[in-house]
């Protein structure tokens, strides 16, 4: 599946890139939330995503890059997330946060970056949805992908598969069509691409390329 980040869209046409993720039948939309805090970045909030909502109806999966996430579930909840992802080091009581995620009715992440390791899924595994491995340092769109992640996603697959569990696994940072192939059959379920879409010339031509390559 594949999951267009909207942080390199174009914002000053927005309508025309949610058009073209509707006509190319994208799986997801990938919503960067940064709060120049938890990340050295800073991008939208809620009431931004609320006014996305009404472009589409594919579900949007936000990755919440952002100190007490906590506080926010609700906004982002209202806004029209569907899928909520969290960092477990930027939160507190990271069961909790996860138990108000899902006490919304919307599905619930947990996101590792490059540098963390596989430990927290021991005791996380069963209450989440959806495991999002970092291949770049969380922060920026634009940069290129870290190939240690690919012993992480196939790690990554081997535990759900040992555990029997229905966890999707999510790979974001640095894809593109050169690449994706090789993430994809290490393990990953979803992957997300930025720039590769919307930094090109002609971004349609790009999602029915990723498409066409992970049939
Ligand atoms: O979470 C992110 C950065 O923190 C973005 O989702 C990610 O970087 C996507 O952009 P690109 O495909 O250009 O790397
Ligand atoms: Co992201």
């Amino acid at each position: 599946m594949i999951s267009p980040s909207i942080l390199s869209a174009d914002f000053t046409n927005i309508k025309r890139d949610f058009e073209i993720m509707n006509e190319g039948g994208v799986d997801f939309v990938h919503v960067d939330i940064m709060d120049g805090n938890y990340v050295p970045n800073i991008s939208f909030g809620p009431s931004i995503v609320s006014q996305l909502r009404k472009l589409t109806t594919i579900d949007f999966d936000v990755h919440l890059m952002i100190e007490n996430p906590e506080n926010y579930i609700e906004d982002f909840v209202k806004a029209g997330a569907n899928i909520i992802t969290v960092h477990p080091d930027s939160t507190r009581h990271l069961n909790r946060t996860l138990n108000l995620i899902k006490s919304f009715g919307v599905k619930a992440g947990i996101v590792i970056n490059p540098a963390e390791n596989l430990n927290v899924l021991e005791y996380t595994l069963s209450d989440i949805d959806l495991l999002l491995i970092m291949s770049v340092n969380p922060g920026f769109g634009g940069q290129n992908f870290i190939k240690s992640s690919l012993t992480k996603i196939k790690k990554a697959r081997e535990i759900i598969r040992e555990n029997k569990s229905n966890c999707l696994i999510e790979v974001d940072g640095g894809i593109k069509l050169d690449n994706a192939l090789e993430v994809f059959n290490s393990g990953a379920d979803i992957l997300v691409a930025g720039s590769a879409i919307f930094g090109s010339e002609n971004p349609s031509e790009e999602i029915f390329k990723f498409k066409e390559l992970l049939k």
